[in-house]
């Protein structure tokens, strides 16, 4: 069972996390890409990111812009699993 960030570790995120933002139990970062080829391509390796950590993203996209919101489903909120993805999609960049 993944456990719910506590306020200390909530705390701690900016620092961890360069351009995501806390809203509530989500870590929110918004892209925008030269193009949907481009686009799409970062929402590919995020894919195969989420699927290799099993922990998926809530996304949006249109056209060259893709916005990635990230909570745990099974913790009922913000867990150390959504942190290593955005560590991960940052690595992307
Ligand atoms: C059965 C499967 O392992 C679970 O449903 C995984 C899949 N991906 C997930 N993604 C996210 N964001 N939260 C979860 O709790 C979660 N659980």
């Amino acid at each position: 069972m993944v456990e719910k960030l506590d306020d200390a570790a909530r705390a701690a995120l900016g620092a961890q996390l360069p351009g995501w933002t806390l809203d509530g139990e989500h870590l929110k970062r918004s892209f925008a890409f030269a193009d949907f080829n481009q686009a799409w391509g970062f929402m590919a390796r995020v894919a195969l990111l989420a699927e290799a950590q099993d922990h998926h993203p809530e996304w949006f996209n249109v056209w060259n812009r893709v916005d990635i919101a990230l909570t745990t489903h099974d913790a009922g909120g913000l867990s150390v699993r959504d942190v290593r993805l955005a560590q991960a999609i940052n690595a992307l960049l």
